[in-house]
């Protein structure tokens, strides 16, 4: 009897789609069990019999570049948290930096909270965020920081369920990306994204205890950053989220997801602008975790849809149209019903926006991903980085930037005590702090 190994071949490979597929839906089941268990489920109203006086204090560190029309707004809510003790410390890079007067006039309008102003980075490395953090993470009064970017809003009891989170085993509280509701098609296809496909990765895997971080709003403990070296380290990746989450996994420490997720709120809702940043993201993952290039496509809908339809036209013997319009309707409905879980309640635009934006972000993640594959170097705040397999960073510099760069380079590789004790004076020389 002869064996036809094409059609063993063509029947393994139909069932390993298959298997796949359904995978993509325990995903699926997984993000809605742990977000309607998880998410909004105050643990802070718990600790509200403990009393204010056992609520650590939290030094939150505001890395700034630039502003934006929304910066004012967002940084704003920082000055009202309902806290007992906390330090503002916002970094602007250089003098020039315009946020600055944003920051000068909320320090005179609250001066009774703690908020100072560092102007100026320490170059520890290429990532501009970490260079523009050492500093005010160095002069942190806390045990306890919150890393927070520019474009974030908070409410009043963030901070609170923060730090509600920070049990005796944990060293990371992350706050899932979300965004705050805004005007406009980007603005909803922004909340789309982050309320479908990046919760369903974030829920499950964080459901998982897998690695799967955004450090856009995260509370930290510093004597557990401390031991892997504090910020410094991570300068040299751009994921300098995924490595620093890393690092305090390897010391023992849970890393656990808030209730609350993190309200983005930038004045820019521009879609090109939004690509390139998405585009800068899936560079950053392939390069750092390989295997997602491969499984990264898999887990999109119309992939993952048209490869089971094939699938289950040649074992099942089904309308390879019908599964697939079927497949994409279910998902469809699926992700209505999670996005409703992370923005809990009704969603802020209309059923056919949803659909709209739902659409257009599903046909064209294949491109995005196929861009980040292109491209071989990633823009982030003007600046260019080449990025090597396993997630270091080089910067690219601009033209007349060359000297520059190679002096910062020389620098830190020949960083002894004294080097480094004679920068921090000079650098203190260059220092405004601005102190309530
Ligand atoms: C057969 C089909 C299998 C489908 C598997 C699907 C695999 C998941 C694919 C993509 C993961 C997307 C993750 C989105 C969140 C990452 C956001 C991000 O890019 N953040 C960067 C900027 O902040 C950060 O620097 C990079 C971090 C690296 C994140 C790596 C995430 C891996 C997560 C894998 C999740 C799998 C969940 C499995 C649950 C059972
Ligand atoms: O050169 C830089 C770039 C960025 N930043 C600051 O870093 C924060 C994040 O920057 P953006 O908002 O441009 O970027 P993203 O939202 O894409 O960042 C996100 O993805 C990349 C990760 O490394 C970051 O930790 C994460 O926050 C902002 O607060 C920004 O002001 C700097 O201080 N200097």
């Amino acid at each position: 009897m002869s064996l036809d190994y094409t059609v063993i071949g063509a029947t393994v490979l139909s069932s390993v789609v298959l298997l796949g597929w359904l995978f993509c839906w325990m995903m699926h089941a997984v993000s809605i069990c742990f977000g309607l268990r998880h998410l909004y489920k105050s643990v802070a109203t718990k600790q509200d019999d403990i009393g204010d006086e056992a609520l650590p204090g939290v030094s939150i560190i505001k890395p700034l570049t630039g502003v934006d029309r929304n910066l004012k707004e967002n940084l704003d809510t920082f000055f009202n948290q309902d806290y007992p003790e906390y330090e503002l410390l916002f970094s602007v890079p250089n003098d020039n930096d315009p946020a600055i007067l944003v920051v000068k006039s909320l320090i005179e309008s609250y001066p009774k909270v703690d908020a100072k102003l560092f102007i100026g980075t320490r170059d520890v490395g290429s990532n501009g965020k970490i260079n523009n953090m050492v500093r005010p993470y160095e002069a942190a009064k806390f045990n306890n920081i919150v890393i927070s970017d520019t474009g974030i809003k908070t409410t009043p009891t963030t901070l609170r369920e923060m730090v509600s989170c920070l049990k005796p085993d944990v060293g990371l509280v992350l706050q899932m990306p979300y965004c705050a509701s805004r005007k406009g098609f980007g603005a909803v296809y922004q909340q789309v994204y982050f309320g479908t496909m990046q919760a369903r990765n974030c829920l499950s895997a964080n459901a998982c205890n897998i690695n799967c971080s955004t450090g856009m709003s995260c509370l930290l403990r510093r004597e557990v950053l401390d031991k892997a070296g504090g910020l410094a380290p991570f300068g040299k990746y751009l994921a300098e989220d995924h490595f620093i989450a890393e690092a305090i996994r390897k010391q023992g420490h849970k890393v656990v997801l808030s209730s609350l997720p993190a309200l983005q709120n930038s004045g820019n809702c521009n879609i090109s602008d939004f690509h390139k940043r998405l585009v800068r993201w899936a560079k950053l993952r392939m390069t750092l975790l390989p295997t997602l290039i491969v499984l990264e496509p898999l887990g999109e809908s119309v992939i993952q849809g048209a490869a089971a339809s094939l699938a289950a036209g040649y074992l099942l013997d089904m309308s390879p149209l019908a599964f697939f319009i079927g497949h994409l309707l279910t998902w469809f409905l699926i992700d209505y019903f999670l996005i409703r879980i992370v923005q809990n309640g009704p969603l802020p635009f209309s059923k056919f926006e949803f659909l709209a934006a739902w659409l257009f972000r599903e046909f064209t993640a294949p491109y995005i991903l196929l861009q980040g594959h292109m491209t071989h170097h990633v823009v982030w705040r003007n600046r260019k980085y080449r990025v090597k397999w396993g997630g270091e960073v080089e910067r690219i510099p601009e033209p007349g930037e060359e000297k520059l760069l190679q002096q910062q380079q020389k620098a830190r590789e020949g960083d002894d005590v004294t080097l480094l004790a004679d920068k921090r004076v000079v650098q203190a020389l260059q220092t405004v702090a601005v102190t309530s």
